[in-house]
This record gives structure tokens, C-alpha cells and sequence, in this order.
């Protein structure tokens, strides 16, 4: 595909088109035993998340917006021997295994279609699925996993973030999430689609997610430090996106390092060229360094200021908007905890949001959002909201 119109320069612009991921047998791999490490609040219905995100997609595609989904790329550029050896070595190099189930999955896995191998890198593999040799696999217990399985690949913003025309692969900090970025990577190297397209490395180290990756506006971007973006992670961004030009001011955001607050998307979204949508019960105190292009490739960091103050400075805007999710900290809390603020632009002023938080909704009706409503009792077991299950590839210049 030609790259012309692919890109990302706001939270806003009209979105064109979105990578998605719908749940898929993956999400079966979840036990109570294993939820927490896999990073689920619960055990979702499978099926009834399936119909939700079809929803979400539904809604999307209502408003214009073509959905990619990651399983059919990653099947798609699987048919390529290239791309196959890439992630057969990657998938096996896994020290658990041990040489003697690694050379036997590398074979077994070579031999699979790209559907079913495409499956198996997402869903995983059981040790009692297959019959491999060796003192390793007579060790495990049957439901032990030679491939640890991918439900939170649900949530596409984390693995890739598009900066302006560019692709970030990100380097996610939880060991349960690590192998995402191997298909997301692939993704973009191999499938026709993105031939052309520039991606950008460097974060083999530095923990970097998408989550904690907002465009306020073409040239400022902030980026949450917290749980899972680390300052080097962040240090790093501002150095690459200065050094490509993609930014000219990037906003450091310290973010608190708790669940409920895993990403900066998870406190606050843009829901206007001027708006924010945030959670009260950190508006007041949600603080900002902005960085910039210093003398001879340093960066230069100004003073920590309020966030809303630092990036309205930033956006060359005399106010951003702040919309705030209810007076009651009690509700607010729980609304956050459901994703209340985790919503998705589809265009200026139209933004897509969970139904059960019908205080924020309501907030931003009043704020003359249009507000898509989907459904996600089942989806946000995971915790993530509209914003956290997309990765947008295509946006509209304001
Ligand atoms: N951007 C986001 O906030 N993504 C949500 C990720 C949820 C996932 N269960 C995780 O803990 O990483």
C-alpha cells in the first residue's frame, strides 16, 4: 500500500483506519490460578467478549472507520517464509524450553499453515496439546504452557504507536505482555500493507507502552512515567522523536505506579482539539516537565508545572479544556477503575466510551461530546477501555 494519508498526528483527527485485535481463544487460556499473572481482573466470558467487540468494531465502521484486525495481518504475513523463521527462532528461544523442545517446536511449528501458527503464537501452547520428547515436557504438568498465551493482545495500543508516519515498536514492561511487540513488529516488517512504512527501535530496554503515549497535537506529545513506561523509557522517546523531527515538545507526565493507574490513558483522553477528559481525583495534581531540543543533541527539561498549564503552553493554545468525570470522588473512583476515561476520538467531539460509566458519559454530553456508547462488561475484566483496544493507524490532519 502506498503510505500516503497513514499516520498519526492527534488524538483527534478524523480516524480512517484502526488495528484491532479481537478476543479469540486466548482468552479461554485464563484460570483462576493464572488470571493475575496474565494481568485479568476475572475470567471473562468468552463468547459475550467476542459480541462486545464486534460492537466496538460495529461502531467504528458506523462512523467511517476501517478496521484492520491483527490476527488477519499477522495470519497474512505469515505466508512469508522470512517472516515465519523470524518468529519460530523468536518463539523458541524461550530459555524454558530447553534444546531439546526447542529443536522439536521449531520443527512442529514450521510445519503448521499460517492460521493455525498465527493461533498458536497468540492462544499458546499446552504441554498436554502435543506430544514432545524430552525431560522438560515429562516435568511440566499437562497444563503447563510451552508458549505462554496473549489475551492482553486485546489491547493494541500498548505494542505499536504511530508517531506522525512512523511505527514505534514498544517494549512492554510486564513479562506477561513482552512477546506482543514480537507480532506487532512482524507485523509491520513483513505485511504488504505497511511496505514503505519507517519503524522505530531502540526500545529493547527501556520500557515504553502505548498507553502512556498521547499526540496532544501535531508536534506535542505526552508521555505517562509510571508502572510501565520508566523515565529511561521516556528519555528515550523525546530523544528519538527530536532526533526525527516528530516532536518538537514532549511532556513527561509522573503518573502513580498502581493498577488503576497503569497508563496515562487510563487517567485522562482527548476528546477535542481543546478538550481532556480526566479523572478528578488527579486533576488537580497531575504535573508535567516538558522537554525539548537542547544545545548539541541534549534535551533541555523546563520546570514541572501543572499538566493542563504545561500543555496548553505546549499546544500554543490559551486553555485546555478540562472535563471532569463527576463532583463524587466515590464514583469517580469507580468509574476510572472501569475505564470511564479511556475513550477513543473517532473525530473531534465524537468519542467512543464504555456504557456503564454513565456519569462520565453524561459529563460529557454536557461537555458537547457526542458520546458512541459500547458495550464492555466482559471486555474490561482486563482493564481497558475503547482507547486501550485500539491502535489507530490512519487519522485525519486537523
Ligand atoms: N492502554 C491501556 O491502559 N491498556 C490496558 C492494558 C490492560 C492489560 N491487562 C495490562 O495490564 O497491561
Amino acid at each position: 500500500m502506498a503510505t500516503h494519508g497513514i499516520g498519526v498526528r492527534s488524538e483527534v483527527g478524523r480516524l480512517r483506519t484502526v488495528m484491532l485485535h479481537r478476543p479469540g481463544p486466548e482468552l479461554s487460556r485464563l484460570t483462576p490460578r493464572n488470571n493475575d499473572a496474565l494481568l485479568f481482573d476475572g475470567i471473562p466470558w468468552v463468547e459475550r467478549a467476542q459480541a462486545e467487540h464486534d460492537g466496538f468494531a460495529g461502531a467504528l465502521r458506523s462512523r467511517g472507520v476501517e478496521v484492520l484486525y491483527l490476527s488477519e495481518l499477522l495470519a497474512q504475513a505469515l505466508a512469508l517464509p522470512d517472516a515465519r523463521a523470524q518468529v519460530i527462532e523468536q518463539t523458541a528461544s524461550d530459555l524454558r524450553l530447553g534444546d531439546i523442545l526447542r529443536g522439536w517446536l521449531t520443527e512442529w511449528l514450521g510445519a503448521l499453515e499460517p492460521d493455525r501458527l498465527a493461533r498458536v503464537l497468540m492462544a499458546g501452547l499446552r504441554n498436554d496439546e502435543v506430544e514432545a520428547p524430552g525431560l522438560v515436557t515429562a516435568l511440566l504438568a499437562a497444563h503447563d504452557f510451552l508458549i505462554d498465551p496473549l489475551p492482553n493482545l486485546l489491547f493494541t495500543r500498548d505494542s505499536s504507536v504511530w508517531v506522525g508516519d512512523r511505527v514505534m515498536i514498544t517494549s512492554l514492561a510486564m513479562q506477561a505482555r513482552r512477546r506482543e511487540t514480537q507480532l506487532t513488529e512482524l507485523i509491520y516488517q513483513f505485511h504488504p500493507r505497511f511496505t514503505g512504512v519507517e519503524r522505530i527501535h531502540g526500545w529493547q530496554r527501556e520500557h515504553l507502552e502505548g498507553g502512556d503515549v498521547l499526540a496532544l497535537c501535531d508536534g506535542v506529545l505526552a508521555v505517562g512515567v509510571g508502572e510501565r513506561t520508566t523515565p529511561a523509557g521516556a528519555e528515550r522517546l523525546a530523544h528519538t522523536v527530536f532526533g526525527l523531527g516528530l516532536a518538537h515538545t514532549v511532556l513527561a507526565v509522573p503518573i502513580d505506579q498502581d493498577r488503576a493507574t497503569m497508563h496515562l490513558d487510563t487517567i485522562c483522553t482527548m476528546v477535542d482539539v481543546d478538550a481532556i477528559l480526566m479523572y478528578p481525583n488527579v486533576a488537580h495534581r497531575l504535573s508535567a516537565y516538558p522537554v525539548r531540543p537542547g544545545a548539541n543533541g541534549r534535551l533541555w527539561i523546563g520546570p514541572r508545572e501543572h499538566f493542563l498549564d504545561v500543555a496548553a503552553a505546549a499546544m500554543g493554545i490559551e486553555r485546555l479544556r478540562l472535563i471532569d468525570t463527576g463532583l463524587d470522588p466515590v464514583t469517580a473512583e469507580r468509574e476510572q477503575w472501569d475505564d470511564g476515561n479511556n475513550t477513543l476520538c473517532v473525530a473531534p467531539k465524537v468519542a467512543i466510551a464504555y456504557e456503564r460509566n454513565e456519569v462520565t458519559n453524561a459529563r460529557l454530553g454536557e461537555a458537547g461530546i457526542e458520546v458512541v456508547p459500547i458495550a464492555g462488561s466482559e471486555l474490561g475484566s482486563g482493564r481497558g477501555g475503547p482507547r486501550c483496544m485500539s491502535c489507530p493507524i490512519s487519522r485525519d490532519p486537523l
